[in-house]
């Protein structure tokens, strides 16, 4: 596994090299000992699949408020999306910025999206599937969520949207007075 450093401090790329033979193929997808710069001593305590069947099809932008602030390593088990990460931290020198990556299966390549920061996909091939490992659980009663138009983010979405859920197109817009997300 290669662990790559982003823009975003906190926010890693993992990418695989799995071991191909005549049968197929076998990769570690997930190792404390490897990924520790950016993984450090986390637990890992749920571990999610999603289906998204439509090109253009966005979900996000999501994350978790303390004391249940979640990171997240993401990736693509089939087809391919354009994953994002959004600096939502106070203080963070990169409060409000985002950083994107292509999330392809066939590469197998991971996104860590830590604590106080929001994540969200487009999806690039039709019914891309992704796999989450979270390192707090799901508690519905401190989600959080910013929403994937805002002009103050202005993330530069690859396609355009063809689908998203009731819930993603009504998260309201940042004001001027938000000052970030303690992580
Ligand atoms: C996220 C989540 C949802 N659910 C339920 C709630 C709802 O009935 C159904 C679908 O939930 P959502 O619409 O929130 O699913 P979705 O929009 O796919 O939510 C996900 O979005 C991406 C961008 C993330 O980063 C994930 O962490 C997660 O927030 O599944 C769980 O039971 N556990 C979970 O962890």
């Amino acid at each position: 596994m290669n662990l790559l450093e982003t823009p975003l401090p906190g926010v890693f790329e993992a990418e695989v090299v799995p071991m191909r033979d005549q049968r197929g193929q076998f990769a570690r997808l997930f190792c404390q000992h490897e990924l520790a710069a950016a993984h450090r001593d986390r637990p890992i305590v749920q571990i999610n699949h999603s289906l998204t069947r439509t090109v253009g099809a966005i979900r996000g932008l999501h994350f978790q408020h303390p004391p249940q602030a979640e990171g997240k390593w993401v990736r693509c088990l089939r087809g391919k999306v354009w994953d994002v990460a959004v600096d939502l931290r106070r203080g963070s020198p990169t409060f409000l910025r985002w950083h994107a990556t292509e999330l392809d299966a066939e590469r197998m390549n991971a996104l860590f999206i830590p604590e106080g920061c929001a994540h969200g996909f487009q999806v690039i091939k039709p019914d891309s599937e992704l796999l989450y490992l979270h390192t707090a659980p799901y508690t519905p009663a401190l989600e959080g969520a910013v929403r994937w138009d805002d002009p103050g983010l202005a993330i530069d979405w690859p396609l355009p949207v063809t689908d998203i859920s009731t819930r993603d197109r009504g998260h309201p817009l940042l004001d001027d007075a938000f000052e970030g997300i303690a992580a």
